[in-house]
């Protein structure tokens, strides 16, 4: 199997080009392709494939083979392969994802693309729908006990859900012995994302994530813009934030008016390369 590897800001995946490769089992090749020490290592996998209502479709595996709904640094790096390797020339392309088509414009610098903007579509705030099983909605600064202890949580879903818990000192954070906890809740009922944000100012933000279906990573763009969401709902930022991440920063604005979040950020590619899968995975 012929892949790329790419990150976005440092969340990282195996990108297979279904134009010309099949991926019969994607969630076991996702398992075997993300292992760090037996696989090539990455937080899951990407496929590019052909859409009937969209340029071109993205699907999204986690580490543990679960199939997400949406990756806001997958996509950035889906509209890098597509036009550095040439299946297309256009800089404004959609993409179709489990949540719905997004629009995308590439900036381009000597002929490869070195930021992407994606128009991220509509918060959801609804609790069934992100979903979460509480009575408020919207979900902002709801308590929730977890692992004995009583944290504040706001719940958004940008087509996949999170919930973000505003604290101090995110690089202390022990995220391991607390983020599974979040992620199996029995209040979120496909899991969920959650992401640790400390407030530096009205447009700055620190954020460390537990991802559903992939640990800790060093980034997660729908988790920055559901962050952005839920500081303008608590009323601790403006509009746009600068996001910093593990990996690096991510700008997210939400144009209130028209409800719609868009994020700015790089995409960046690490190497080509082929991979023989064993029997049972191909
Ligand atoms: N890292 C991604 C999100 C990937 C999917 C997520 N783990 C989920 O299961 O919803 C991003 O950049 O948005």
């Amino acid at each position: 199997m012929k892949f790329t590897k790419m990150h976005g800001i440092g969340n990282d995946y195996v990108y297979v080009n279904c134009f010309e490769e099949s991926v019969k089992n994607p969630a076991e090749v996702s398992k075997f392709v993300s292992d760090r020490h037996f696989g090539i290592g990455s937080d899951g996998l990407i496929l590019i494939s052909p859409s009937a209502i969209a340029d071109f479709r993205m699907n999204i595996y986690n580490a543990d083979g679960s199939q997400a709904e949406m990756c806001g640094n997958g996509i950035r790096c889906v509209a890098k392969y597509v036009y550095d390797y040439g299946l297309t020339d256009k800089t404004e392309i959609s993409v179709e994802t489990l949540a719905g088509i997004k629009y995308l414009r590439l900036q381009v610098e000597n002929g490869k693309v070195a930021s992407v903007e994606v128009n991220m579509g509509a918060p959801i705030l609804e609790p069934k729908e992100i979903p979460v099983a509480v009575e408020e909605s919207p979900v902002v600064n709801v308590p929730v006990e977890v692992k004995g202890k009583i944290y504040h949580m706001t719940c958004v879903s940008m087509g996949n859900p999170h919930a973000i818990i505003f604290m101090n000192n995110v690089k202390d954070l022990d995220i391991a012995a607390i983020g599974p906890y979040f992620e199996n809740h029995t209040v979120f009922p496909k899991r969920t994302n959650t992401e640790f944000v400390e407030v530096l100012d009205r447009n700055t933000v620190n954020m460390r994530v537990w991802e559903r279906g992939s640990d800790e990573t060093l980034a997660c763009g729908t988790g920055a813009c559901a962050t952005t969401v839920a500081c303008i709902l608590n009323d601790k930022t403006e509009n746009e934030v600068t996001v910093h991440l593990l990996g690096g920063d991510l700008k997210i604005r939400w144009d209130r008016e028209a409800n719609q979040v868009y994020m700015t950020g790089p995409a960046t590619v690490v190497f080509d390369g082929e991979i023989t899968l064993p029997d049972g995975i191909a």
